[in-house]
């Protein structure tokens, strides 16, 4: 037996009118009758696409504002009957329900609308209530009834119209697709919410540094929300697939804008995001270069060249085909030192027309401009997948200030230890675990990342920075648990050093540093970055 249902009767109500008039006129064309609330309706009727008003249909006008337009039985009855079971096809008659066989959806643009800083009121009309029903309702029952819900679809109905109806695969196609744009929909809804709550009562605001206590920011049930941004070719190895997804509150990869340059890979839109939270982490001009999200040269600068030469001095072998993120607006000439070897991405809150034209000799630089600058100190909720399910944290948005640092050994750093000792921690926060920084005069001399062992990252960074190293400042993501690893990296020549402490033998560290006469500091917090 054939599963191809022909429509007969449709309901559209659309707030995106981008394609409709081809529908309609496509439907029309085959005979098919047209429901359609007030806006939809218009537009068809003005194109000259014969229309029945929902309102004069049910008999009930359409009322509060729009609040309810379709939330009648003659719609909803007409959409969720079964053809097959002659108790719905005999309630349908009794109670002048015409069987509707195709329903055309989509909704009111909250995302849009929050995306552009509408107040809490124009967001809260902006939840669609009737259109979810009714698209809810026909996928349901999709064994007769075919649900639309993006303009794109409308070329493939029309194609199945062509057809003499749509098959059961088309139409649990359409169901599928229903369910998720209306999951998507309520869990931009609900996030949107319970960052609102937090807005609205201080106690459940996360705090920038002090982490949540208590579960009760983190709600029973999860729902991440997303815009597919871009099909990605491959994930992180060809063998794998891959896509993006944007949720547009923050500045950085995913709300970029590519001027120019090859399509991202996953590992470049990874990398990117790395180096552009790093580098926001910085008040004067800064130039962070990545390679597998890890920084291998980061600089302050008097300007962005500056910054660059420095930068890519701590380590010119790495710094090849890497990431390169800057916080200030991309000038000419730091843009034509950067064009002399190869990068991936540059990433910039915005760039001077100079920059842009000169970069575009470099066909497959990505150029990304950003238009902002994420808040470092913002708070906001970080998202990881474990097997069978995600972890869930606030971003780790603190951030160590001189006050709060704490003075441990014999000799107390001079100023331009201190300010190397903040921004080599900062540094040292976007590197991961175990993580080691060199730093002397706002450039990183050494990165040593992601070893298991303390004592191997310091000793890596050292081999990184070499003779640079010496006078040095050392920072550590974590409190150095034995004496050994802030041995080497005195060894390595650094002069003073910054870490969390908190070790059961801090005793014996300090001693140690006051032994080499080096000061130190602590900063009561841990960066560690897995
Ligand atoms: N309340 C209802 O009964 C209702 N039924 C459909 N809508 C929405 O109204 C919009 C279309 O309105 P119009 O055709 O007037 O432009 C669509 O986005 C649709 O999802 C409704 N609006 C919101 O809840």
């Amino acid at each position: 037996m054939s599963d191809v249902v022909a429509i007969e009767r449709a309901l559209i109500s659309v707030s995106d009118k981008t394609g409709l008039v081809e529908l309609g006129r496509a439907l029309a064309g085959k005979g098919v009758e047209i429901l359609s609330t007030g806006g939809s309706a218009r537009t068809l009727r003005n194109a000259g696409v014969p229309v029945v008003e929902v309102a004069d249909y049910t008999g009930v006008p359409e009322m509060l504002d729009g609040r309810v337009k379709t939330l009648v039985p003659k719609i909803h009855g007409g959409i969720l009957g079964r053809r097959d079971l002659p108790e719905h096809v005999a309630q349908m008659a009794q109670h002048g329900i015409a069987p509707i066989g195709l329903v055309v959806v989509n909704l009111y643009p909250f995302e849009q609308t929050v995306a552009k800083g509408a107040e809490f009121a124009e967001c809260v009309e902006n939840i669609d209530i009737g259109g979810p029903a009714l698209i809810r309702a026909a996928a349901k029952n999709h064994d007769f009834v075919a649900v639309l819900t993006d303009p794109a679809q409308y070329p493939d109905l029309i194609a199945a119209l062509d057809a003499g109806g749509t098959t059961l695969a088309q139409r649990r196609h359409f169901a599928a697709t229903a369910y998720t744009r209306t999951a998507s929909y309520d869990a931009a809804i609900a996030t949107w919410f319970t960052a609102r709550n937090g807005d609205a009562d201080p106690d459940l605001r996360m705090s920038e540094t002090v982490p949540p206590q208590t579960g009760e920011v983190f709600p029973a049930r999860l729902a991440i929300a997303g815009l597919k941004r871009q099909a990605l070719r491959y994930g992180e190895n060809p063998h794998q697939v891959a896509a993006f997804y944007a949720t547009g509150e923050r500045h950085g990869v995913a709300t970029a804008r590519q001027v120019q340059g090859k399509e991202l890979s996953y590992n470049n839109i990874n990398d990117t995001d790395a180096a552009y939270e790093c580098v926001a982490e910085f008040d004067r001009p800064a130039v962070v270069i990545v390679k597998h999200a890890n920084p291998c040269g980061v600089s302050l600068g008097a300007d962005l060249a500056s910054a660059w030469d420095r930068a890519l001095a701590c380590d010119t072998v790495s710094a090849f085909g890497g990431i390169i993120a800057v916080n200030r607006r991309l000038d000419a000439v730091s843009a034509a030192k950067m064009a002399e070897i190869f990068s991936e991405v540059i990433i910039a809150p915005d760039a001077e027309p100079e920059a842009i034209a000169l970069l575009a000799k470099k066909k497959n630089l990505r150029l990304l401009i950003a238009g902002g600058l994420p808040d470092p100190a913002a708070p906001g909720l970080a998202f990881r997948s474990v097997a069978g399910g995600y972890l869930a944290q606030s971003r780790d948005a603190g951030r160590v200030t001189r006050e709060a640092l704490t003075v441990v050994t014999q000799r107390a750093p001079s100023n331009a230890e201190f300010e190397d000792m903040i921004f080599a921690f900062r540094v040292a926060k976007h590197v991961k675990s175990n993580a080691i920084v060199y730093a002397r005069a706002g450039t990183t001399t050494g990165i040593g990342a992601g070893q298991m062992s303390r004592v191997d990252s310091s000793r890596i960074a050292a081999l990184k920075g070499g003779d640079a190293i010496a006078g040095s400042v050392v920072a550590s993501d974590a409190f150095f648990p034995f004496a050994d690893g802030l041995e080497a990296a005195i060894a390595a020549g650094a002069t003073s050093v910054i870490q969390p402490g908190g070790s059961i033998r801090d005793a014996e560290v300090i001693a140690a540093a006051d032994r080499a006469g080096i000061a130190m500091v602590f900063t009561g917090m841990r960066h560690f970055r897995h």
